[in-house]
This record gives structure tokens, sequence and C-alpha cells, in this order.
């Protein structure tokens, strides 16, 4: 049987983003996972979390300043302090909380910008690594499709995997995010069985209309088992779009046989 964490960002967001913690452990999981948290003091959260019982698994580094198009800034030339404040702030939060993954995001670069963006995200995650190594800390690259976020630095799990390699930090890993992998590249068994090795965390979201995985065009209980078979006994990320209440909307695991 496959185990959970909820994404707050997105589940239980009717209510304010602390109190989804408790909503998330009144509907029974131990672990939750998130996008930004930095509007909300460390002490907080973990006072929240703590009282709770609950973990947080993962979060991730701040985007950068969205009016302006920013989603990340791994890859932007130029803003390489102004990443490496966005991973120490993101370590300071995954330290004090016990969280064991970052998602560091890439960010929007123009297409003629691509070649010395790559090597410029290439750099900035293995001193990042390195930086965070030592917390047992690991770094999570996710692809993003191209037609929810069009020029994003990278959208293809093949690419993120040959970049790991040139990046070379085992704390650097893949974020398999089937919703966005589907839309990109399709192939699921397939690309689980050939990125096993470096999938550090999946997310999980109907494909195309990124509500509850109980609909659309992705079978989930053999996307569970597939990952099972190559080894992944980790977490799955809940990273959908409630159609109603978060907590109705569950019953997808009954309808899947995952509860
Ligand atoms: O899939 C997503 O969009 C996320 O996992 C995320 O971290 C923000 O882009
Ligand atoms: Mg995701």
């Amino acid at each position: 049987m496959p185990a959970f964490t909820a994404n707050i960002a997105f589940l239980f967001a009717d209510r304010p983003f602390v109190e989804r913690i408790d909503a998330a452990r009144a509907a029974g999981f131990e672990n939750v996972e998130c996008h930004f948290p930095y509007d909300t003091p460390v002490e907080t959260l973990k006072a929240r979390l703590d009282g709770a019982g609950v973990r947080m698994t993962g979060l991730n580094t701040a985007p950068g300043d969205i009016r302006a198009g920013d989603w990340g800034l791994a890859g932007l030339i130029g803003r390489e302090d102004d990443f490496e404040a966005g991973v120490r702030q993101a370590a300071d939060y995954a330290r004090a909380l016990g969280t064991p993954m970052i998602h560091v995001m890439a960010g929007v670069v123009d297409e003629d910008a691509r070649p010395q963006a790559y090597r410029t995200y290439v750099r900035n995650l293995r001193s990042a690594a390195r930086a965070v190594a030592a917390d047992g800390i690991t770094l999570l690259l996710e692809p993003l499709n191209a037609r929810d976020r069009p020029g994003y630095l990278v959208s293809r799990s093949d690419d993120i995997a040959e970049l790991i390699g040139e990046i070379g930090e085992p704390n650097v890993r893949l974020l398999f995010d089937a919703y966005h992998v589907q839309i990109m590249e399709g192939d699921l068994i397939r690309r689980i069985e050939r990125h096993a090795p470096v999938i550090g965390h999946v997310q999980i979201a109907a494909v195309p209309s990124r509500a509850e995985p109980d609909e659309g065009e992705v079978h989930f209980p053999a996307i569970f088992d597939a990952l099972a078979a190559n080894g992944y006994d980790g977490l799955i990320g809940l990273e959908y779009k409630p159609r109603g209440s978060t907590e109705e909307g569950l019953a997808w695991m009954d309808r899947l046989g995952v509860r």
C-alpha cells in the first residue's frame, strides 16, 4: 500500500495555511508537504506541526518575484546571490522542522539564454547540494509542464535525469510528478523504470484536470505498482486540486483501494 503526504498548497486550501495541518491530521495524514511556508514564522509552524503530530516532508525554495514572472531562481544568470539566499532560507526551515526534502525551483528563462542558464543551474545546484548535505537534506528537481508553466527551464524528466548526472551530487534527485511527466512525455511506466535510480519523490494528480487521481488518462494503481516494482518506497505527494471539498474528495482512495 503506498504511503501519502498531503500537499497543503493545494489540499485543505479553503482555510488559512497553518490550519491546513490540523485538517490534514483530522483526515488521517501524518505527513504533509507544501510550497512556500515563508509567510509563517518557522517557530509557529513547528509548534503547529508538533501539536498535531504531523511531519512536514517537503517544501520549495521561494519563487522570487512572481509578479515580475519569476518561478524559481536556480537557472537565472546574474541572480546567484538571490538563489543562495533562497536555499539558505529553505534549509533553515527544513532544519528547524526536520524536513528531509527541498524542491529547488529552476526559473523561467528566455529561449536564447538557455544554454548558459543550464550551466548556471548545474553550478548553483552543485554548491547548494554540498551546503545542505551534512544536514541530510535532499534537493529535488521537478520538471514542470510547458502548458501550465511556459518558459520554465526544465520541462522533461529525461532532461532532469541527465542534469542530475552532470551535477554529480548524491543528494540531488528527480521529483517525478506524474501529472507533469504525463503531459510532456507520457510513457510513465517506462520512465519510472528508467529513472528509478534518481527518483527522490513522487507527486500525483489526474491528467489533464489536475483533480483527484481517479479520473482522466492515467490509471494510478498501475503507477503505484510500477513504483513499488522499481524499488520506490518513499511517500507519494497528493498535489491535486480537489473538485470540491478536500475531505469529500478523499473518497478516491477508497475507490482505488489505497486506504
Ligand atoms: O507541480 C508543481 O507545480 C509543484 O510541485 C511545485 O512545486 C510548484 O510549481
Ligand atoms: Mg508537483
